[in-house]
């Protein structure tokens, strides 16, 4: 206690000396005048005294959250203090405060106890001996708690999960927050890997994948701040109210302006599409809304989203690209008027030859061109001003007939062509031969809805690596870094589309194939990506620890993994201990009596949000009615929604996905509506909670679900 305190009043004599500093250096900036001239060179330092105000101004609210005594080997043990953004003192030689993404903060982050530390700074391994690393919680300039998670001197364990589990049992709002004070030694091995790599991460659920990938874009941004720049670096998200749920972790770590997106709407803002198709409600029907177990599984090649995520349709698309490509320059001279011709060989010389370099669209497009300058040089040798005249009239209608026989090289054109034209009958002659290796009900299908002028999710990633292929990518639409969230539910050709957008293969790729709940596309193993790539430009990391929710809820819902989904990649919980799983009768007339009474009872305590998940969205529609009825005040969320607004959610459990709630009720759990196939599902549902957990049952549980859980409440 004794120890405790005196950790307390040197934590708070220190603060007060940091705050005093801070406040002193922010008064200083806020004394000189605000530049509004139009001189650049002043206005370039007036954006950064902004800058600066902007930090201090956030310093002097939470200068710092962690402390760590390092000795670096020959020199003086000091005290380092840590936080969100880095000060240095009054004469600028030394930090006042390390910023977190700095190389020696990273100790701060991987030293787990033991006689020696070492930390890779741009100088090389700096190794020493590490006394101390305490948590030091500040809220507006207030010290509010100080825990030792290492002390040297102590006999304790050799780092402890105290602050951690404080942390993590606080309840949450409707964002996700950063996690700067407890990131964890796995965590950060991710967050700091080298740009230049496609790092694959299988997370289980609640193992911190997103968190940790904003992370990494803030210490991307801060470690090569010369070569990248946040507009150019993006996060793909499933939907816009995923991305709404996340917007807050960013600006809280001083990082603004990266792009968060939707994988269909940026494929249709490339292909210059007027909306970004979806997954329609007729597909998110077929697969999770029928109201009855998921019995359908076809064969993985007869799944359209399977087969045209795959790199054989790839294949396919080249051959067909390199058919297009041989066959664009028209059959027979090019004849301005009668007498006169440019020979075909010319022309094909001008586009295999000369401009081979450019992709087709330019090639074309210069060859066209210089058609054009061709026709004008041989005009100037007409004989008389008639003669000129008139073959001026003919040159220009033949010149645009011609233009006319070559291939329409756009996209969603040739795209539409591969399916509608060309090849003519499927199965005739070489381009039918072509054609033929789609699957035929695939082929039918695709080409039924295109002839409607439709476009599916499923043929973004062809359409944009058609794009990619003939038209040239421009620079602002090149990415310098890219995160794909959920990314079990991305197919292996939407990230090698995505590659070619990508400097130097600069991925973090995360998912949890245990919540590969849309079947219907995504992969099945993680090869499947790993295979886009050379050996040494990929990395693959396994998180296992589970921080969403507790104990209790992590071993049941590893259970329904164990029997359900039959996998070994099961979540290793932080000792954190709550409320057993809570297993409740609801169904027949007694249904919506029992929910309610559930509801009430999750409510009597601390929560901020809870949701309850139906199987179907007709269903959640259905209860969120009844419980409007009741004068609740409840939010539907129907996949449309662009916000998150916290409080009492109704949404069927596979809109849960990326989401975490502190209570969660699970509806209708019963072997009539979760069959074999949908483990992963309530899996999902299950592993959104993060203090509370109960699953409102039928009659017969599924069999993968533990029945001997406390059930009475
Ligand atoms: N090191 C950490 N310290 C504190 N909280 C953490 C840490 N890592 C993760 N969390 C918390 O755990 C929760 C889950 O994190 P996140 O949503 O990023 O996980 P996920 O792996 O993307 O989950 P899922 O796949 O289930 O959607 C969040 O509340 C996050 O703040």
């Amino acid at each position: 206690m004794e120890q405790f305190q005196s950790a307390y009043q040197e934590e708070k004599e220190r603060l007060d000396r940091t705050l005093d500093e801070v406040e002193a250096r922010l008064r200083e900036l806020r004394s000189i005048p605000v530049y509004t001239g139009h001189d650049f060179t002043e206005q370039i330092l007036e954006s950064g005294r902004e800058a600066q105000r902007q930090q201090l101004e956030k310093s002097v609210r939470e200068p710092y959250f962690g402390r760590l005594d390092f000795e670096e080997r020959g020199k003086e043990a000091s005290p380092l203090y840590i936080g969100k953004v880095g000060v240095a003192d009054a004469d600028g030689r030394k930090p006042l405060i390390i910023d977190w993404r700095a190389p020696v903060a990273s100790l701060f982050y991987s030293f787990t106890g033991g006689d020696s530390a070492a930390y890779e700074a741009p100088e090389g391994l700096i190794e020493g001996l590490v006394y101390l690393k305490r948590n030091i919680v500040i809220r507006k300039g207030i010290l509010e708690r100080v825990v030792d998670t290492f002390n040297k001197d102590s006999e304790g364990p050799a780092v402890s999960d105290e602050f951690l589990v404080y942390r993590l049992g606080e309840n949450k709002d409707n964002r996700l927050r950063d996690i700067v004070s407890t990131i964890q030694a796995e965590q950060d091995l991710i967050i700091r890997a080298a740009k230049n790599t496609a790092l694959i991460i299988q997370g289980v659920a609640g193992s911190g994948k997103t968190t940790v990938a904003l992370h990494r874009l803030a210490f991307l941004l801060y470690q090569y701040k010369e070569q990248i720049k946040a507009e150019r670096m993006v996060i793909f998200a499933p939907n816009h109210m995923f991305i709404d749920y996340i917007s807050e972790v960013l600006p809280e770590l001083g990082v603004g302006d990266i792009q968060q997106s939707t994988f269909g709407d940026w494929a249709a803002r490339v292909l210059g599409l007027e909306e970004a198709p979806t997954d329609g409600a007729d597909t998110l029907t077929r697969w999770f809304d029928r109201g009855e177990p998921n019995g359908e599984r076809p064969d993985d090649e007869a799944l359209p989203g399977r087969y045209k995520g795959a790199l054989a349709f790839q294949a396919v698309l080249d051959r067909y690209l390199e058919r297009i490509e041989s066959g664009c320059v028209p059959d027979g001279d090019f004849e301005p008027w009668d007498g006169n011709r440019l020979p075909r060989e010319t022309i094909l010389q001008w586009f295999e030859g000369e401009y081979k370099h450019y992709p087709a669209a330019r090639r074309k497009e210069r060859v066209l061109a210089r058609i054009h300058r061709w026709i004008e040089m041989e005009l100037k040798k007409s004989p008389s001003p008639t003669a000129l005249k008139e073959r001026k009239k003919k040159a220009q209608q033949r010149e645009k007939a011609y233009a006319k026989k070559w291939p329409e090289l756009e996209a969603a054109a040739l795209y539409k062509n591969l399916f509608l034209t060309f090849g003519g009958k499927k199965g005739d002659g070489s381009d039918g031969e072509i054609v033929s290796a789609i699957p035929a009900g695939i082929y039918k299908e695709t080409r039924d809805y295109l002839k409607k002028g439709q476009v599916k999710d499923e043929d973004l990633a062809a359409m944009l690596y058609l794009h990619s292929r003939i038209q040239e990518i421009e620079g602002n639409l090149t990415f310098d870094h890219v995160v794909i969230d959920e990314a079990q539910d991305f197919s292996p050709f939407q990230v090698a589309v995505l590659d070619r957008f990508v400097k130097g293969h600069s991925f973090t790729i995360l998912g949890d194939l245990s919540q590969g709940i849309h079947y219907y596309k995504g992969v099945r193993t993680w090869e499947e990506m790993q295979a886009l790539f050379a050996p040494q430009e990929t990395a693959y990391f396994a998180l296992t620890r589970s921080y969403r929710s507790t104990m209790e809820i992590i071993e049941f819902a590893n259970e329904i993994l164990k029997k359900g989904v039959g996998t070994d990649l099961l979540a290793v919980p932080v000792f954190r201990s709550g409320e057993p799983v809570k297993l409740k009768p609801a169904v027949g007339e007694e249904r919506l009596a029992a929910i309610s009474e559930a509801l009430d009872q999750v409510l009597a305590g601390t929560h901020r949000t809870v949701a309850l998940l139906t199987r179907t969205m007709s269903e959640a529609e259905e209860l969120h009615r009844d419980l409007m009825d009741q004068g609740r005040d409840v939010h539907l969320i129907d996949g449309d929604q662009r916000q998150y607004a916290g409080g009492i959610s109704v949404l069927p459990v596979y809109l849960s996905k990326g989401l975490e709630f502190d209570a969660v009720l699970v509806t209708d759990v019963d072997r009539s509506r979760y069959g074999p196939q949908d483990a992963r599902l309530l899996y999902v549902g299950c592993t959104r909670a993060l203090h509370e957990l109960w699953l409102m049952h039928g009659d017969q549980l599924p069999e993968y679900v533990p029945d001997k859980v406390s059930a009475d409440v």
